[in-house]
């Protein structure tokens, strides 16, 4: 590939220190025909200094090494610099799972091949949403990990206990082309991709690119329901079962009665009392590990036959 590149990376990301460098030598060494820029974020002024750098040059790939966060912040800023390819650096990195990229050899793996797909995006009032939104729960978990000091995913699966024993019933209504429905939910998802950081594939029936969303509420009412949740959670099996149910929408809006906590890919919002979502079909174009995708998705058909 031939061209002008930019990696972005957030050398905050993750547990262990990064350089950038060494990961735009290791680029290089895949991609020489690039001429690469780097942009080095510094946790403050990045989306203004970003969305500048932008206006400067046009990139034929922006490659994003970091956590959601960074893929996030990378994807507001870059709409018509197609395709991003994620370097997964971050502690949970659940967009890069949904794309294959389960680690930072998988994305240079995929770097050498290019094969990419066409990402839907979800527009959350003026916030746009590339993986998971969510009331609830989860919210309340990145909320739980925020304050402690502790990184990594032993303390985001200890931190998951904890919460799952702590998380309140709370009330929401969603409102769809088709009426008014009242949940009760420990969890409202918001779901683009199909699984969390962790590997939880919270909504197995999802394309990052069906011009679709969907709507997925958590309700544990018994100790069965507990298990499947927290088997998910820990060991990245499918959740399914009688605590979840879920709606496949384009548009719609959510009123949070209850005033849970809301978080869009990881950023915590507050706690909006109404939300409006639509889908923007494939606004997006992301670098895939096809390879591993496809062994997943042979594994998930054995999961079905056994
Ligand atoms: N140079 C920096 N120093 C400190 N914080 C930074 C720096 N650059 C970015 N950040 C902060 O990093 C956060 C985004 O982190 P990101 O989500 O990419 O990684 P992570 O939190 O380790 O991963 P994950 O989202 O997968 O848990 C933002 O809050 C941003 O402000």
């Amino acid at each position: 590939m031939a061209g002008q590149a930019l990696l972005i990376v957030n050398p905050n990301a993750g547990s262990e220190a990064v350089d950038a460098t060494d990961l735009a030598a290791e680029v290089k060494a895949i991609l020489p025909g690039l001429e690469l820029d780097v942009f080095e974020t510094k946790g403050e002024w990045d989306e203004e200094s970003l969305k500048r750098r932008f206006r400067a040059s046009q990139y034929q790939l922006i490659l994003i090494a970091g956590g959601d966060g960074t893929v996030k912040l990378a994807a507001d800023c870059a709409w018509e610099h197609c395709p991003m390819a994620i370097l997964p650096l971050g502690s949970a990195n659940g967009l890069a799972r949904c794309l294959g990229i389960n680690s930072l050899d998988d994305a240079l793996q995929a770097l050498g091949k290019m094969e990419t797909v066409g990402m839907d995006g979800i527009m959350i009032g003026d916030h746009l949403c590339l993986h998971l939104a969510d009331f609830g729960f989860n919210a309340n978990l990145i909320h739980r990990f925020e304050e402690g000091d502790s990184r990594g995913m032993i303390a985001y699966f200890k931190s998951s206990l904890a919460e799952l024993f702590s998380t309140e019933i709370s009330q929401f209504e969603l409102e769809t082309d088709r009426g008014k429905i009242q949940i009760e939910a420990h969890m409202l998802v918001i779901a683009n991709g199909d699984r969390y950081g962790t590997g939880a594939v919270i909504n197995p029936q999802s394309s990052l690119a069906d011009g679709w969303f969907e709507v997925i509420a958590v309700h544990v009412q018994d100790v069965e329901d507990l298990i499947q949740l927290s088997k998910g959670l820990i060991s990245g099996e499918k959740v399914d079962g009688k605590a979840f149910r879920h709606w496949t929408l384009k548009n719609c809006k959510i009123r949070n009665l209850s005033k849970a906590k809301f978080q869009i890919d990881g950023e915590l919002m507050g706690t909006p009392s109404e939300i409006v979502v639509r889908i923007e079909p494939k606004i997006f174009r992301f670098v895939v590990n096809a390879q591993n995708l496809k062994a997943e998705l042979d594994l998930r058909v054995e999961n079905l036959d056994s």
